[in-house]
């Protein structure tokens, strides 16, 4: 491990302090992971603190339908269908009908089957579909890296006065700040153009008010003012 007192150090030190501190993760959601894990899904579900910093900004709001691209296992919904309350709805969309099955499962384990509906297709058709159910009072994208801009496209129109957006792993795994030049990697380059397209448009709106949690992932969050 770093030195404690070198900066790298510190920043593990003071990681390791919060997961201890806050335990973002209850039985139910270590159960998501190990569900995960048994059905040979990637361990890609939002990254702990962040996740429980969006389900407090959530609550915070008081929001009560919610959108999510990217559903996996169920972990990131269960963190937004807890915060927006009884009565409140999540539409989760995920391509994979049995990654889909699984967030189903975890869902109803969770005791929160009546609170989230899993549309399972192509987020950029399926969302079209919400379209007629909005506004909404968020979103979460957690998908392909690639077309956040065209997820954003849609959110700037679906969501409402203040209303919210959550884009996740925002620093690109670590390349969101690299030329685009310097990037050989075909599918990293495409995800990498996507982040920055989508961080800096969201920057620069001035119908939004976004900043970044600089985490190890990274959570772009958006309010959108008018
Ligand atoms: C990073 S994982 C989502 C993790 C989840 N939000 C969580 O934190 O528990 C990304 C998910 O998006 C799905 N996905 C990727 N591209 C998609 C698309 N175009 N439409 C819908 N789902 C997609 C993948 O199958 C995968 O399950």
């Amino acid at each position: 491990m770093d030195d404690k007192t070198s900066p790298v150090g510190r920043l593990l030190e003071l990681e390791d302090y919060s997961q201890r501190t806050f335990r973002p993760a209850d039985a139910v959601l270590q159960e998501v992971v190990q569900r995960a894990s048994r059905h040979n899904m990637p361990s890609q579900h939002v990254d702990r603190l962040d996740g429980l910093t969006m389900e407090v900004i959530i609550r915070m709001a008081g929001y009560k339908k919610m959108v999510e691209v990217g559903a996996l296992a169920g972990y990131s919904g269960i963190l937004i269908a807890r915060a927006l309350g009884p009565g409140g709805h999540l539409h989760s969309v995920e391509y994979n009908p049995d990654f889909a099955e699984v967030a189903m499962e975890s869902f109803r384990k969770a005791g929160l089957d009546d609170r989230v509906t899993v549309h399972v297709g192509r987020a950029a058709e399926v969302l079209e579909q919400l379209t007629e159910l909005g506004p909404f009072d968020g979103i979460f994208i957690d998908a392909d890296k690639d077309n956040y801009p065209v997820y954003l496209d849609w959110a700037e129109k679906n969501i409402r006065v203040g209303g919210a957006i959550f884009g996740d792993n925002a620093f690109g795994f670590g390349h969101v700040w690299r030329n685009l030049d310097t990037i050989h990697d075909h599918h990293l380059k495409s995800a990498i153009a996507g982040l920055q397209t989508f961080n800096a448009r969201l920057a620069n709106n001035p119908n939004f008010r976004a900043t970044i949690l600089p985490t190890d992932q990274g959570l772009t969050m958006a309010v959108r003012l008018k």
